[in-house]
């Protein structure tokens, strides 16, 4: 018998249920990797390094303690039902396999309701962060921000395209340095045929 495992099917996050981050955990398991990997905690060098690891790990996880839905809180109706698409919106988050970075951007285009409700485009960068601030793949994290656009926002249709460089394929591992994944999530009217090669040549126009 084989049992199916889905890579990116967890169920989303509740804040609510998430702990606080725990600064003292968080500096004994540095400490104890640093004992692991052969080195001195205690050398002057390495001294403050568990409790700045600690401070950094809260920082790059912060968004597993946010949600879209206080993200895209802000909407406006502006009567514009045409495609909004805020492109190259740097990215850094945290490979879930290897704990290590991954990095790149993030374009986000989206369909407004016929309501016209808009979001401020810093929103849409923010939501990236939402999802990106957290263990990820970078597959769970384009459709995350898909999905939110299309729930929270109600938009008519939605296109999420992250370009990443996987510093697990990089630093380590396979080593194959410039290799970039690219995933994308299309939803509603942006499987339109030319709504979606409109995105497509907004996204990658002037480079
Ligand atoms: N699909 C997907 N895979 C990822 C992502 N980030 C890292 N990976 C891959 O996750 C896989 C984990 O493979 P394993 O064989 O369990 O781990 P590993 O022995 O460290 O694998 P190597 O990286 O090939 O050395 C690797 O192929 C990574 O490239 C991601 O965002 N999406
Ligand atoms: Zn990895």
């Amino acid at each position: 018998m084989s049992t199916v495992v889905d890579p990116i099917g967890l169920p989303e996050v509740d804040p609510a249920e998430v702990p606080d981050f725990d600064h003292a955990r968080a500096e004994a398991a540095v400490r104890e990797l640093l004992l692991a990997i052969g080195e001195d905690p205690d050398r002057e060098g390495l001294r403050d390094t568990p409790a700045r690891v600690a401070r950094a790990y809260a920082e790059v996880t912060a968004g597993l303690r946010m949600t879209p839905q206080e993200v895209l809180s802000t909407t406006f109706d502006l009567g514009h039902d045409e495609m909004v698409l805020v492109r190259d919106i740097e990215l850094w988050s945290m490979c879930e396999h290897h704990l290590v970075p991954f990095t790149g951007v993030a374009h986000v285009g989206y369909i407004p309701a016929d309501s016209g409700k808009i979001t401020g485009l810093s929103k849409l960068a923010r939501l990236v962060d939402v999802y990106a601030k957290r263990p990820q793949v970078q597959e769970r994290l384009t459709t995350q921000v898909a999905d939110s656009l299309m729930g929270i926002l109600e938009a008519k249709g939605c296109i999420v395209v992250i370009e990443a460089e996987h510093l697990c394929m990089t630093m380590r591992g396979v080593r194959k340095a410039g290799a970039r994944t690219i995933t994308s999530a299309v939803r509603g009217q942006m499987h339109d045929a030319a709504t979606r090669a409109e995105a497509m040549a907004l996204i990658h126009s002037r480079r």
